[in-house]
């Protein structure tokens, strides 16, 4: 009954299972363990024979709240409602976790009534050897399983990322589901433009936030510009100069000393800041006023960055329909309100925001619209076309190919109106249609190796809509049967 109310009503309860109401259960909740050199047999003693997707965290980085410790595991549960809902993976399929690591936030380190471990937070190889254990021991019990990591602080997210990604079906949703979902919406905010996308590498693109999302929305958009150029090595090189990244410190430029080698490659060329009258440091106002970008894009987790003065400045954009992505999370981390922006902007720009807000009603009966921007369109998709593709591992093409079915979702007309992203009440239906090209790549890389009857020799004689009715065959529906008929 639950997922059925869910799948239902999804536009209703998505801002209570997921962002912005799971930020403040993950606040609140306060399993602890020490349980290293036991995982395999914690995993033996989980009662499901099959598991389909694990979420699991280590609770370092909880939306934009930081470290939450243990209380993290809201977010591998509300993740996996999602699953349920969006993609229809069995709720007896699926597996939360919650790696306790210790925590390094001083408040639950205090707090008599903080559930998890007390100590810091293993670090170096000794937590590597932790997650490594978890690995090994989901993947012995499940080989089938995809595990999704979710809020990893973005000093291990990478590491792990890179460490795992080519021996198991695994993915990062911080990195590449985000990635996929910005992607789409960036290309979404050129066609708004009446544009066509492959004018896509000639956006000026403000980029606030270099963490796990925003070096992933980052990599992403630089590869995609670099393939609507002929993708080669000049066309990798060039697309890096529409790219400008603000983190805590500033702008990034080559000046910077001990630069996270993820954020190098983005890093301003001195001479080239000097020629636009910026340098190391550079404050985010100062950066917008001297760029004058199509694009202003938050992964910050900073509440209010995009201050009245930031959006005043952006006023002199290039752009016909500036786009602005407050991609933070929950609520209060949204880089600006789309109040603030329609109100200072105008209803010309193109909106979307991580967490979900209403429409702004305008003057004279317009309506700016809000788009949400997260990562819930893609990643739902990625898992469900993963498992019934029975690829090996999640590839690159994989997600692109995720993301430009979810761009090419979008309709003409309703991309001029600035809605660039679907009616989250629709979240089924585009999961079903970003599985199916999932699968569809897969089979094309042949990475795909079957699920259940469907083998991949069979997979790959279906055409596109066999494998879209696949896809739909293969999701669980909480459908109630009659169990009383009544006779007139
Ligand atoms: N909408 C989505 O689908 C989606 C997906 C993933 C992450 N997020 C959100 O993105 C945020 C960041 O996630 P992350 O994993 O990258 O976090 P992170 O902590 O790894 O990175 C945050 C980055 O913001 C920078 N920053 C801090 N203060 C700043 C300031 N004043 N100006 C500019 N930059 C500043 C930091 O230097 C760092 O580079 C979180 O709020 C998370 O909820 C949203
Ligand atoms: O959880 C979300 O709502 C999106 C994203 O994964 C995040 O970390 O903020
Ligand atoms: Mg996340």
């Amino acid at each position: 009954m639950y997922y059925k109310v869910l799948s239902e009503n999804i536009e209703e309860y998505a801002p209570i299972v997921y962002t912005p109401t799971v930020g403040l259960v993950c606040q609140n909740y306060s399993g602890f363990a020490e349980d290293r050199g036991e995982m395999m047999s914690m995993v033996y003693n989980w009662p499901a024979d099959q598991v389909d997707m694990i979420v699991v965290t280590d609770g370092s980085r909880i939306l934009g709240l930081g470290d939450l410790g243990i209380q993290g595991i809201g977010i591998a549960i509300g993740k996996l409602d999602l699953y349920v809902a969006a993609a229809g993976i069995n709720p007896h399929r699926v597996l939360p976790v919650m790696i306790d690591v210790g925590t390094n936030n001083e408040k639950l380190l205090k707090d008599p009534l903080y559930l998890g471990l007390q100590q810091e937070r293993l670090d170096g190889e000794e937590y590597l050897s932790v997650i490594d254990e978890f690995m090994r021991a989901v993947f012995t019990r499940w080989p089938n399983v995809i595990v999704q990591f979710e809020d990893f602080q973005s000093k291990w997210a990478f590491k792990l990322l890179q460490r795992y990604r080519n021996t198991y079906r695994m993915f990062n949703d911080d990195v590449q589901g985000t990635a996929g979902v910005a992607i789409a919406g960036l290309l979404g905010a050129v066609r708004a433009q009446g544009r066509p996308m492959i004018d896509f590498p000639k956006q000026k693109i403000v980029v606030a936030g270099a963490g796990s999302a925003g070096i992933g929305v980052l990599n992403a958009a630089r590869k995609t510009m670099a393939r609507l150029l002929g993708n080669n090595e000049s066309a990798f090189e060039s697309a890096r100069s529409q790219f400008w990244v603000v983190d805590a410190l500033g702008l990034i430029t080559e000046d910077r000393s001990d630069i996270d080698p993820e954020a190098l490659p983005f890093a301003r060329k001195v001479r080239e800041a000097d020629r636009q009258g910026l340098r190391e440091g550079a404050n985010l106002v100062e950066v917008v006023k001297k760029v004058k970008p199509d694009v202003l894009l938050g992964l910050s987790a900073v509440g209010g960055l995009f201050s009245n003065e930031v959006l005043e400045a952006l006023k002199d954009s290039t752009s016909t329909r500036p786009a602005i992505f407050a991609m933070s999370n929950p609520t209060k981390n949204a880089e600006c309100t789309p109040e603030q922006a329609f109100t200072i902007l105008g209803d010309h720009i193109i909106f979307a925001s991580g967490s979900p807000f209403k429409n702004v009603d305008l003057e004279d009966g317009k309506i700016g619209h809000c788009n949400q921007g997260n990562n819930m369109y893609l990643f739902p998709g990625i898992g469900l076309g993963t498992l019934l593709s029975g690829a090996r591992i999640i590839s690159d093409g994989m997600l692109q190919a995720a993301a430009e079915c979810l761009a090419a979702y979008m309709k003409e007309e309703e991309v001029l109106r600035g809605v660039i992203y679907p009616s989250i009440s629709s979240i089924r239906d585009i999961t079903k249609e970003v599985a199916a090209a999932v699968v569809k790549e897969a089979v094309e890389e042949d990475l795909a190796e079957g699920y259940r009857s469907m083998d991949a020799r069979e997979l790959k004689r279906l055409s596109q809509e066999e494998i879209v009715k696949y896809v739909q065959n293969n999701m669980w529906n909480p459908v109630y049967p009659t169990l009383v008929y009544k006779n007139d």
